[in-house]
């Protein structure tokens, strides 16, 4: 299978962990009590795209969910580990999740807008960060929609229509709100679990495109299980594999990462190059 590294127009500058916003050590995430995920390292560097890979089960959305402590919102997952953002340990006692959540953006597989207008979609966040400070005035809501709908690229579609209901539009363009939605509250970096697999190839092409031009202002890691997609946009790739312990419990772990270019062109672990050429998963 011919895998294409950054086709034409997606001119990216050289991988760089030079400004790492997340450095992840010694992570494993449990569910009760099966250790799901093992030994996770990685450093995630700003502005880089960093695609996660394997096959299913492998433990890609457990670990992107520790990006942001989503994880803390599912009954008896806890981890081990550091996983520390800008330095900070993100599991510290004195960090508040939900605060973590807002400045972290996500975007899920399937697009969930809320049932409420294309406008209100967008200014729902800024509106709620506003909170104390007092109410954003609609000049400044206006502006903070429009700005989020072209960072989106989906301005031009629905600026006639903001009244409109978000569960209108088509799939392609309620993820492009989704992720408009979350770069409204101006966070520092966008998760993206499967963004594209409730997808046409169209829509998919689109929402590829917004990702590379969101990478010059924000940090974004995404989870596929396409590995086109991940060689086309990311600068970095970790794969991941799940494999049986000598106590027979299977685990997810993190078998390689490195420059998307390195993992697709000169893997240095068998098991990588066996799930890139299709030989397994
Ligand atoms: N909410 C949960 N409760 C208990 N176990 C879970 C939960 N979510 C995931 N797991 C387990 O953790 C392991 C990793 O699952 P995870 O969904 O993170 O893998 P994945 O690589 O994202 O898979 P897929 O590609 O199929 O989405 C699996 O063994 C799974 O059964």
């Amino acid at each position: 299978m011919a895998i294409e590294l950054a086709p034409q127009g997606h001119e990216r500058p050289q991988p760089s962990l030079a400004d790492p916003v997340y450095e992840v050590s010694d992570l494993d995430i449990y569910y009760g009590d099966h250790k799901a995920v093992r030994d996770v390292n990685m450093t995630i560097g700003r502005r880089q795209i960093t695609a996660m890979i394997g096959p299913s089960g492998c433990g890609k959305s457990t670990v992107i969910r520790c990006f942001n402590r989503m994880n803390d919102l599912i009954p008896g997952a806890r981890v081990t580990g550091k996983v520390a953002y800008h330095g900070e340990d993100l599991y510290g006692a004195d960090i508040d999740p939900i605060e973590v959540r807002r400045r972290i953006g996500m975007v899920f597989q399937k697009p969930n807008p809320f049932p409420k207008s294309i406008y209100d979609n967008i200014a729902y966040g800024p509106r709620v960060n506003q909170g104390r400070k007092g109410r954003l005035s609609k000049s400044a809501t206006d502006d903070l929609v429009e700005e989020a709908l072209t960072g989106a690229a989906l301005w031009d579609e629905v600026k006639d229509k903001l009244k409109n209901s978000a569960l209108a539009l088509s799939g392609g363009q309620q993820q492009r709100l989704c992720i408009a939605r979350a770069i409204a509250v101006k966070p520092e970096v966008i998760l993206m679990d499967e963004p594209c697999s409730a997808l046409d190839p169209i829509a998919t092409a689109k929402i590829e495109d917004l990702m590379v031009e969101l990478a010059a202002e924000f940090t974004i890691v995404i989870v596929t299980h396409n590995m086109q997609q991940a060689a086309r946009v990311s600068d970095w790739t970790a794969f991941f594999t799940a494999g049986v312990d000598d106590a027979g419990v299977r685990h997810g772990r993190l078998v390689e990462y490195d420059t998307t270019r390195k993992i697709f062109e000169s893997p240095s672990d068998q098991r990588t190059e066996d799930y890139i050429t299709g030989r397994f998963g």
